[in-house]
């Protein structure tokens, strides 16, 4: 059975990727960071990891892009996107506490990953305006320790199968910013898992501009305009190598099985710039409701 290894355990990662992967294919290995997901993936302990990687109400996770990019030579093998229902996840103010107007007010500490205050801001500014934030190293993680504490004035924002779990009642389901809050998680690893074909094919490309060529970037995105190849993200982000350079993260739509793509890449190598594949790889959408198990 192929090991995958995600951020866990009860996390998003575990519940999108469980969601998209099914239960018996493929064993879970939960490790502590993103950190340790990439590798473990990348020496071989896992064949695949699972990485978020993008946010409707955040954008990219640039550590993670940065990863992908500088730290591990790891092929993508399939995106999803999964819809991230947060939840106010502890215990409720003992009898008599329970302050008019916020049923929260008691909680005096709220335990999450760090990217979570910017989903649910409007929930926290309205009911945890009192609350310290303390940053763990996953949502999951938020809640276990909530549920060592046993202590009402300390709750946690996660996913309902960390309650679950974990034994800590639901305060307040959905308390994300937007309702349609989506998160973009990438499988990344050197062998090719076998999933069922989706109808969206995408093609990931790093792009490096030759220096001192006026109008580079218009030429690269030139080469896609006239092919009517989509592009469905760009993005820069410094080379790391000499401030002031930078490379172009983009997410087309297609597949290098076509005859447009490859021509396209040929003919930005053409000009001098420099371009890297990260993965050729099947888009899933939680509304396709789609299981890319073979
Ligand atoms: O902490 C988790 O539950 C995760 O799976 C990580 C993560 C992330 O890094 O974006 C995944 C989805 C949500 O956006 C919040 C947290």
């Amino acid at each position: 059975m192929k090991k995958i290894a995600i951020l866990g355990p009860s996390t998003f990662s575990e519940e999108s990727t469980r969601h998209f992967l099914g239960n018996e294919r493929f064993e879970y290995v939960p490790y502590k960071l993103i950190s340790d997901v990439f590798n473990a993936t990348a020496a071989g302990e896992t064949e695949l990891g699972v990485i978020p990687i993008e946010n409707t109400l955040e954008g990219s996770v640039h550590l993670h892009v940065d990863w992908l990019v500088h730290e591990v030579d790891l092929p993508i093998r399939a995106e999803w996107v999964f819809p991230i229902d947060m939840n106010l996840i502890g215990f409720a103010a003992p009898e008599g506490l329970v302050e008019e107007g916020n049923p929260f007010a008691h909680i005096r500490k709220v335990m999450s990953h760090h990217v979570v205050p910017a989903q649910c801001s409007r929930f926290m500014k309205q009911y945890l305006s009192g609350a310290e934030f303390e940053p763990v190293s996953s949502t999951a993680e938020g809640v276990r320790l909530a549920a060592t504490l046993q202590d009402p004035t300390v709750a946690a924002i996660g996913p309902l199968i960390a309650s679950v779990n974990y034994g800590v009642p639901v305060l307040q389901r959905e308390i994300q910013n937007h309702k349609d809050n989506m998160t973009r998680f990438l499988l990344v690893g050197q062998e090719a898992p076998e999933l069922e074909a989706s109808e969206q094919i995408k093609t990931t490309i790093l792009v490096t501009l030759p220096e001192d060529f006026p109008g580079a970037l218009h030429q690269v995105l030139s080469a896609f305009a006239w092919r009517r190849i989509n592009l469905s993200k760009i993005e820069s982000r410094p080379t790391k190598k000499k401030l002031g350079t930078y490379y172009f993260y983009i997410d087309l739509v297609g597949s290098l099985d076509s005859v447009l793509l490859p021509a396209a890449i040929q003919e930005i190598e053409a000009i001098g710039c420099q371009v890297r594949i990260l993965g050729c790889y099947p888009s899933y959408s939680f509304e396709m409701g789609e299981f890319p198990i073979k």
